[in-house]
């Protein structure tokens, strides 16, 4: 099956700066795909050259199966920058405006105020919209022309919690619908929620493709127990030593959380006082920070 995203050994210097170097992505249909990385990564430069907006210095992009150009770009939605659109009109006027400029039937528009869930305010004027509405007008302007595939630069950047929410609604509703969504971000906790595979992007290289539930799999069951050495030494024999490690106070069991009760039966009866047994969530962020060598503000 055709990949809707296909990039080989894809490149894009200027001058000294490798703002892409060597890339290889594939993104398959109906899937969300998130693009990480911290700012200056090169996820912009990257949707350009998928977009044939700017020319690659090397390597390759396929999209839906072909070269970016007229006949491949006629089926993608992008939304690269903000979309520009009169303040003083109402967001339905907006989108029958862009739906007239690209000869699309006027019956999409409140097709894609739907999608979005904008068709409550759809009478209202742009420039009374939040943050979260003007970025899901923008949104719904790249789905006028049906697309297979919708390219989106941060589009939850500067949103709240809840316009996040209404955002992932959305995304999540096109790709149950078949259209394939890749979309960039610099913040893990936002592709964690919206995503289904992520590629970790770290000056110009993919440092790390894996899916969200991968991402999410370094958690550990934690225990504290007294005395800590003699419970560690009879958890490394139960489980092996290599799964056992000392976190502070605490001991660190690299086993599924199910384990839990074999593990408090096994300390008790060995005599240990079990004081702290719970399952520890995967720390994200610093597996993002591992991933990308970044600053906290990069995450
Ligand atoms: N036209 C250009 N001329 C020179 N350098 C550029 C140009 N466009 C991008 N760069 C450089 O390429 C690198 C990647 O930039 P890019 O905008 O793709 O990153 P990004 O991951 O999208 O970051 P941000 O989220 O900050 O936009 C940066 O070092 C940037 O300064």
């Amino acid at each position: 099956m055709t990949l809707p995203v296909e990039t080989t050994a894809l490149t894009k210097r200027y001058g000294e700066i490798a703002a892409v170097e060597d890339l290889n992505l594939s993104v398959p249909a109906g899937e969300v795909y998130g693009f990480l990385g911290p700012n200056g990564a090169g996820k912009t430069t990257t949707l350009r050259m998928l977009l044939g907006l700017i020319r690659p210095t090397a390597g390759r992009v396929r999209l839906l199966g072909a070269e970016p150009g007229p006949g491949s770009l006629a089926r993608v939605g992008a939304l690269i920058e903000g979309p520009a659109f009169y303040p003083y009109l109402s967001g339905r006027a907006n989108l029958r405006i862009l739906a007239d400029h690209a000869g699309v039937r006027r019956t999409r528009v409140d097709a894609v105020l739907d999608v979005v869930s904008l068709t409550g305010r759809a009478k209202d004027r742009y420039g009374t919209y939040s943050l979260g509405m003007k970025q899901r007008l923008g949104l719904a302007a790249t789905l006028l022309k049906d697309p297979e595939l919708v390219v989106l630069d941060e589009p939850t950047n500067g949103l709240d919690p809840a316009g996040m929410a209404d955002m992932r609604v959305t995304l999540r509703k096109l790709a149950a619908g078949g259209c394939t969504v890749l979309l960039s971000s610099h913040l893990l906790a936002e592709v964690e929620q919206i995503c289904d595979r992520v590629g970790v992007l770290d000056r110009g290289r993919l440092v790390t493709e894996t899916t969200v539930e991968d991402l999410r799999a370094g958690g550990a069951l934690r225990v504290v127990a007294d005395p800590l050495q003699d419970a560690r030494a009879h958890l490394g024999r139960l489980f092996g030593a290599e799964r056992v490690r000392v976190e502070g106070t605490a001991l660190e069991l690299d086993v599924e959380p199910a384990q839990a009760g074999r593990v408090n039966a096994a300390l008790v009866g060995a005599g240990c006082t079990v004081t702290e047994l719970r399952w520890r969530e995967p720390d994200l962020e610093q597996t993002f920070l591992a991933l990308t060598g970044g600053t906290p503000d990069a995450a």
